[in-house]
């Protein structure tokens, strides 16, 4: 392994180190998920996806196709496309469609033996569609996570040759006090719905059978699994085929697309990865995080130089608000993972004013 885990102090708790020189656009390390779901309402606008890798399931033609409701579009270069339909298949009791026998397998091993709803007659009545429902009624798009994958992550422990080390792999992803974590949970939810956390909460207590799990399903146990999912989860987002990076016939299809389907253009969910989760935040990152497999395997990719014993840090803020002032920087780290920054960046704009950037003024001011 080229990079390790080390602790660093109690306020940044562990940290990703190099072991080696990396050279700027080299791949770091590359990994699947512990466990990943699609985004509720991106499953339900019809993006197909692996319910298990979040491959697509249709091509990349099909895909814009549907986006555009151009059922004539063609794409240039439509057959480097990836997308293998013969391999797909579903599971015979629920319909869950897998790109591969080997997604389904593995799927059927680790978490969907639990969570297979069996039958799709009373489909409605069962409380992990329920939860999703009731998921989706708070998480109007664009979704930065999903509820369900926390029956996933419950059901992974309890499918486990040792469950007591897949808890501790999950556990892996939590430093935080009790008071923390319903801080997170709170500002996941957003304001308007931190009441139907009860709501939820019950849901999930109805769908799981507490074996092995009890103590992730009283009211604490449950709030650190959304503080868990909030700071921990990598969203991903898997964009269309590389091949069809026709910039003007690409603007002109993003057009046709925003027209017909708003933002559903890519397939998007979250998950949680064991290695990239233990990598810090820094406001001038030395990495990246990129889907270059078209399915959830992650690579990290170094941004700059790396330096064998340098800390690898990724931004987990957005494009835009990485170039907003330090206050606004901050603001967002704190809100949304209890920390503020202390790379070398926000240390040189340490003594500029606590004022916003001007474009998070107007956004406060239409609020
Ligand atoms: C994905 S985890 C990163 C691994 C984490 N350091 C750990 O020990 O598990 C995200 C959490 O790490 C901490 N963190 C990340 N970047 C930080 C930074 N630049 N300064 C201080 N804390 C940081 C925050 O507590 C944040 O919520």
């Amino acid at each position: 392994m080229d990079i390790e885990i080390r602790s660093i102090d109690n306020i940044k708790g562990k940290g990703l180190f190099a072991k080696k020189d990396f050279n700027a656009g080299s791949v770091i390390f590359e990994e699947d998920p512990i466990v990943c779901c699609q985004f509720s309402w991106n499953a339900a606008y019809g993006y197909k996806a692996c319910d298990h890798c979040l491959r697509p399931l249709e091509s990349a033609e099909e895909n814009a196709r549907r986006l555009t409701a151009k059922p004539e579009l063609h794409l240039p270069y439509s057959n480097l496309c990836r997308t293998d339909k013969s391999l797909i298949t579903s599971c015979s009791l629920c319909d869950i469609q897998y790109c591969s026998t080997k997604c389904q397998t593995a799927a059927y091993n680790q978490y969907h033996r639990t969570l297979c709803f069996e039958r799709k007659s009373d489909l409605e009545d069962h409380p992990l569609y329920q939860l999703n429902e009731m998921w989706k009624q708070m998480h109007y798009p664009p979704e930065t996570s999903t509820i369900m994958i926390i029956p996933r992550i419950l059901a992974t422990i309890q499918q486990a040759v040792n469950p007591e080390e897949a808890q501790a792999q999950f556990l892996q992803f939590c430093h935080r006090t009790v008071n923390d974590d319903s801080k997170i949970a709170h500002k996941f939810l957003g304001d308007k719905f931190v009441d139907q956390i009860s709501t939820l909460h019950n849901l999930l207590v109805q769908a799981m059978n507490p074996d092995r799990i009890s103590h992730f399903l009283t009211q604490e146990g449950f709030q650190t699994l959304i503080a868990l999912i909030g700071t921990n989860g990598l969203q991903q987002q898997l964009s269309p085929e590389e091949a069809v990076k026709l910039d003007k016939f690409i603007d002109k299809l993003y057009e046709d697309m925003d027209k017909h389907s708003g933002t559903f253009l890519n397939n998007e969910g979250v998950a949680l990865y064991s290695l990239q989760s233990s990598c810090n935040h820094s406001c001038i990152p030395n990495a990246e995080t990129t889907y270059l497999h078209n399915n959830s395997r992650l690579s990290l990719v170094a941004l700059t130089d790396i330096k064998a014993g340098d800390e690898i840090s990724t931004s987990y803020l957005d494009e835009c608000t990485l170039q907003r002032s330090r206050y606004s920087r901050n603001k967002e780290l704190t809100q949304n993972y209890l920390f503020a920054c202390t790379c070398p960046k926000c240390e040189l704009q340490a003594h500029d004013p606590d004022v916003t950037s001007d474009e998070d003024d107007s956004e406060e001011m239409s609020e």
